[in-house]
């Protein structure tokens, strides 16, 4: 430690002395201690991008730390965050070097898409990823989500039926633990889409599998010490197996239940053109791919599968999420009733053909997706570079605090409140249509944005405005909602919410 501490007193005095010579300058920032740089600064409030918020205030929009030993630069304002993720996008398309990150990849986080450093390789396989994984609307593979969609609600419906049969009978409403039956419907969905294979909800393994992902979604979204000071690993080192061999036990489930099927298929001639447009699915465009592309080998695809069909515990709990606010508030409730009456005509299931119909569900995904702010993964800087004129080293770690793009008052009127209608405006038609202000960036944009919104917004859409068309769904008082900063993750075992059958409401008379 004395010799850590002596080594960064030096760092810091070069550095000082850098910043007295060269032009330009790097961003103020407050004084950085040995060995903990200005980690202290992060746990005085209660979440890190609140403590990037209130440093701002002091520093301005941009300004620097060190986390431990690592120059971070915190970027705060909607121009300042377009500069590093699409001006200067190739200049930051590095990711963090986080211990996590490896331990749940195999040993090397360059296996994941989203935590890799850019490269060749990764655009080719983005491409791919994002063929398949960003369906169009009116396209085909959109067709074939919003078949395997609604079939998957049918049996989310159905299980949910059994489990609230009683108040079907009764008309009164029965706490039901939903959370893990969501992150079960969104795998399925991600599961037939991606793989063309359903599991039950009986079938122990995929449960197992689906409530792993849901635990290293809450994992990735929080912050531990080790990730900038390397050295606690030994601290860690139980933690750390424990994510690796989660991550080990989810790949040798694709790899049994999902890979081998698929090549079977492929190599025992089902479909021997080794064309993509031969592809049923992403894993047979993948497994096509790993043939024709020399760079690619066979761990990429287990991978790969892993990054993508994981992508499901992220729609799984902003669904939750955005069901829990709806449960909270009769009227928003109220409103997508009847929007889905409306497009439906009361006389058949809502689907995913129904979204660009139903704005005012659509923007209740939006406002819960808004208050909920998911930080945007940090970039690295891959070069040295600037950022509004302050000199940025290579290696520099960028935070984009779009937590403060999502709830600060100078973009949004009452930020603390929950409105759908603020996504909702009149077009020339009369129509009412959704409106995102373009500082609203909760995918991220440029280069490494995300490449799984669209099934986001379509799952997400099509589980919710599902539930409350058969359903009225309300906080159940015995299990207050709880929810955190600066996230989308809920912890796996969280609040249950109450249902009551919306047939069954309508058929008992209201309390005197
Ligand atoms: C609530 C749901 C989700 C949110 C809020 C979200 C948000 C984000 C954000 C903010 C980033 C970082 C972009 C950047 O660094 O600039 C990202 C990256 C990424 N997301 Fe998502 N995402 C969600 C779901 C998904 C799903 C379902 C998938 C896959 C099917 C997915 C695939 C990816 C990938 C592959 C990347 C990395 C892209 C890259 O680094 O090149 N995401 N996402």
């Amino acid at each position: 430690i004395v010799m850590l501490a002596v080594d960064h007193c030096r760092r810091r005095r070069q550095h000082a002395g850098d910043a007295a010579k060269d032009l330009p300058q790097r961003a103020p920032g407050p004084k950085v201690w040995p060995i903990i740089g200005n980690m202290h600064l992060l746990g005085e409030h209660a979440n890190p991008f609140i403590a990037f918020t209130a440093l701002s205030k002091k520093y301005g929009d941009i300004f620097s730390m060190v986390l431990g030993n690592t120059p971070c630069v915190i970027v705060n304002n909607y121009e300042l965050i377009k500069e590093v993720l699409i001006t200067k996008g190739s200049h930051f398309g590095g990711r963090p070097d986080f211990l996590r990150y490896h331990a749940l990849f195999g040993g090397d986080r360059n296996n994941s898409l989203a935590l890799c450093d850019w490269s060749e390789l990764q655009k080719t396989r983005r491409q791919v990823a994002r063929l398949y994984c960003s369906p169009r609307f009116s396209s085909l593979h959109y067709d074939t989500l919003t078949h395997v969609a609604g079939s998957e609600v049918d049996h989310f419906l159905d299980r949910l039926g059994s489990m609230t049969a009683s108040a079907a009978k009764a008309g009164a409403p029965v706490s039901v633990n939903i959370k893990p039956l969501i992150q079960a419907a969104c795998a399925n969905i991600f599961a037939g889409y991606m793989c063309s294979t359903r599991f039950s909800y009986d079938d122990a393994d995929f449960v197992n599998i689906v409530r792993l992902f849901d635990e290293i979604f809450w994992e990735i979204n929080q912050g531990y010490a080790v990730d900038f000071l390397p050295w606690l690993a030994p601290a860690y080192r139980q933690h750390m197996g424990r994510l690796a061999k989660w991550a080990l036990d989810i790949r040798t489930f694709i790899l049994t239940r999902i890979i081998d099927e698929h090549r079977r298929r492929l190599v025992e001639g089902e479909d021997v053109e080794l064309d993509q447009c031969m592809a049923r699915d992403f894993t047979d465009a993948l497994l096509i791919q790993l043939q024709e592309d020399p760079h690619l080998e066979w761990q990429h695809i287990i991978f790969e599968l892993e990054d993508f069909l994981g992508g499901h515990s992220a729609v799984g709990n902003l669904t939750m999420l955005s069901l829990a606010a709806v449960a909270a508030r009769p009227e928003v409730s109220a409103r997508i009733q009847a929007e889905v009456e409306t497009v439906t005509g009361g006389s058949r299931a809502v689907s995913l053909a129904d979204r660009p119909n139903m704005p005012y569900t659509e923007a209740t995904i939006l406002e819960a997706l808004r208050v909920a702010s998911s930080p945007i993964v940090p970039h690295v800087a891959t070069q040295d570079t600037t950022i509004a004129g302050y000199q940025v080293d290579k290696g520099t770690m960028v935070f984009i605090n779009n937590h403060e793009l999502n709830t600060g008052e100078a973009y949004w009127d009452e930020p603390a409140a929950f409105r759908p209608e603020r996504f909702l405006q009149t077009a020339k038609d009369g129509s009412t249509v959704v409106v995102k202000p373009a500082h609203f960036i909760p995918f991220s944009t440029g280069k490494r944005t995300c490449i799984g919104y669209r099934l986001v917004q379509s799952c997400s859409f099509v589980l919710l405005a599902s539930l409350l068309q058969n359903y009225n769904v309300t906080v159940d008082p015995e299990h207050p909602v709880v929810t955190y900063t600066a996230t989308v993750a809920l912890p796996p075992d969280t609040f249950p919410l109450a249902f009551v059958p919306r047939d069954a409401a309508s058929t008992v008379p209201a309390p005197a």
